[in-house]
């Protein structure tokens, strides 16, 4: 029987298993990452943190001392990267004395990612960085809706849909885009609603997951674009997701993030026969 310490944490309810990991030895599978993330067999989770030293991973060249972030999606996949989940991660080093604050640079498939706790207790993530695509790809919801979608590039895929409420769309059933080629691998899809000046309410679909209520890579792939379409210069934009509300600042193509993280548990969990 294999048992496990975890923590559960989310980010604007963009909900993660936490798993400590320090010298690399848990190895989970495909399977395990599955079944940590059931919300009816394990314990729930949009994905999985797995905190692991720095220098365990091969594909990390940069400080070997650091923690890196291995993020995993639901369904078991790697992301390059997780702008709601490294401030999980953050608050999840910080609150079992791993690091000290308020300062703390976390590595990640996607670059090393600093991180700063507020005095108002969020944390503000420099997600480095984002690219506007040219060119769009049409998205179809469940219910035959299509939309036209911006490509934009957060060290993950994504693509951003404009022209529509968020409220009434149809997300029980994935998305289809159009070239299928144009995200080979996958693509998280983003809706739009414009609320205000540079205040936007979005909705998401996850690549390795389903809808979500957040997706902090998301909001920054969102405001981008929106800033790219509006033609506005940088600034600050408000984004509201079904779990919250965060601010992302662009500035010279590069993004931070800001939103809260808790974690709500601690527990050992008995995994499966693999
Ligand atoms: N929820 C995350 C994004 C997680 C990875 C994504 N599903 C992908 O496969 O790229 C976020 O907060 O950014």
């Amino acid at each position: 029987m294999r048992r496990w310490r975890f923590s559960k944490g989310h980010g604007t309810q963009n909900d993660f298993v936490v798993l400590l990991d320090r010298e690399n030895v848990l190895a989970p599978s495909d399977d395990d990452v599955r079944w940590l993330c059931d919300r009816r067999a394990g314990i729930g989770g949009d994905g999985l943190l797995r905190v692991v030293l720095a220098r365990h991973v091969p594909e990390w060249d940069g400080d070997p001392g650091l923690w890196f972030m291995d993020y995993r999606n639901a369904d078991g996949s790697i992301a390059q990267m997780c702008g709601n989940g490294v401030r999980v991660f953050v608050r999840y080093l910080l609150d079992e004395g791993l690091a000290t604050g308020p300062d703390v640079d976390v590595a990640t498939r996607a670059g090393l990612k600093p991180a700063s706790v507020l005095p108002d207790g969020r944390i503000r993530v420099g997600m480095g960085a984002v690219t506007v695509g040219t060119g769009t790809v049409r998205v179809t919801t469940a219910d035959g809706s299509a939309y036209d979608a911006t490509p934009v590039d957060v060290g993950n895929p994504h693509a951003v849909a404009f022209g529509t409420g968020v409220g009434a769309l149809d997300l029980t059933r994935a998305p289809v885009w159009e070239p299928a080629e144009a995200f080979p691998e996958g693509v998280n899809l983003e809706f739009v609603e414009q609320v205000g000046e540079r205040h936007v309410a979005m909705r998401v679909f996850e690549r390795g997951v389903g809808e979500t209520r957040s997706c902090g890579t998301g909001t920054v792939a969102v405001a981008a674009a929106s800033q790219a379409r509006a033609g506005n210069g940088d600034g600050t934009w408000t984004v509201d997701v079904p779990g919250g509300r965060v601010e992302v600042e662009l500035a010279d193509g590069n993004a931070h993030l800001t939103g809260p993280a808790v974690l709500v548990a601690h527990g050992e969990v008995s995994l499966p026969n693999a």
